[in-house]
């Protein structure tokens, strides 16, 4: 079943064009990669998605509803959820409030009758209902240590830690949990690996295929080709704002097109497809 389609997107900044015409579909259960160079329209592209932009034009339909131009709250309640590509965490709350406001995030929406009245619906909710609060807040306090110790000894133990204690890694790793604690249905990482070591990174990826083998669906931007080609069924390849290849991570890495744009016309004329690998995407 198709979660998520895209019809020829397009956003642009002033002069510059930074998605362009852009067309995809992501299939419920599918791990798919975006890669490009540098200033290709990635992130852009995935502020469209998550509702941080509003496109110029085009459209977006998300399990089978028109999302176009809605908010980010919004979305999350509707299971859209994404990290950022330079992290952003709350600093000074604590490892596990950070992940409780998660899955705050979709039960607001949960709870229309409520959250109609804002914060007061909040409170009116909490005078009137102890009992069923008290019960909501310990399944969720339990759930968010369950995804804590997801990530094994790196974050339960630091539970109360605030955030802004933490290692740069282990910081991406709250925003990942954060993200999870929403029980997204689509679940959009952008460079997810970045600042992290070789072993981190593996153990990111181990953690991205238990996550894909539950069956999560995922797009994630990501410049470490070795984790996209572990991960990733399909791969999308941007270049100036438009995708210029799509296919298995091993196809568009042969791909001309591809190459041209990460090495370069000279590269390109040259055949000299090996060097792709070693290019860190
Ligand atoms: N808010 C903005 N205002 C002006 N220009 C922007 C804005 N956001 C993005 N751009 C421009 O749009 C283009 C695409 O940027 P974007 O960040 O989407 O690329 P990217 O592929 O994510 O790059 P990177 O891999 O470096 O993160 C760039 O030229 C960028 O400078």
């Amino acid at each position: 079943m198709t979660l998520l389609s895209v019809e020829t997107l397009s956003r642009s900044f002033g002069g510059i064009q930074a998605v362009r015409d852009v067309s995809f579909t992501l299939a419920e259960g599918e791990t798919v990669g975006v890669i490009g160079p540098n200033g290709a329209g990635k992130t852009t592209l995935f502020n469209l998605l998550s509702g941080h932009e509003r496109p110029d034009s085009g459209r977006v339909a998300f399990a089978g509803r028109e999302i176009t131009g809605w908010a980010p709250e919004r979305l999350i309640g509707q299971g859209l959820a994404r990290t950022f590509q330079h992290g952003r965490v709350f600093a000074n709350l604590s490892v596990l409030d950070n992940v409780l406001i998660g899955a705050s995030a979709r039960l607001r929406y949960a709870r229309p009758n409520w959250s109609l009245l804002g914060p007061l619906g909040e409170l009116l909710r909490a005078l009137l209902q102890p009992p069923a609060v008290r019960a909501e807040e310990a399944a969720l306090q339990a759930e968010a240590q369950t995804l804590l110790h997801r990530f094994g000894e790196r974050l339960a133990p630091r539970a109360n830690h605030p955030a802004h204690s933490l290692s740069y890694a282990n910081r991406r790793r709250v925003e990942i949990a954060r993200a999870l604690a929403a029980r997204p249905r689509l679940l959009l990482l952008d460079e997810p690996a970045a600042g992290m070591n070789e072993s981190e990174t593996l153990e990111l990826q181990h953690l991205l295929l238990d996550l894909k083998t539950q069956g999560q669906t995922m797009l994630l931007i990501e410049h470490k080709l070795d984790l996209v080609m572990q991960l990733c069924d399909r791969v999308i390849v941007m270049d100036d704002g438009a995708v210029i290849a799509a296919g298995t991570a091993a196809e568009v890495r042969r791909d001309p097109a591809v190459i041209r744009a990460y090495l370069g016309d000279s590269a390109a004329a040259k055949g000299e497809f090996t060097q792709v690998p070693e290019v860190t995407l």
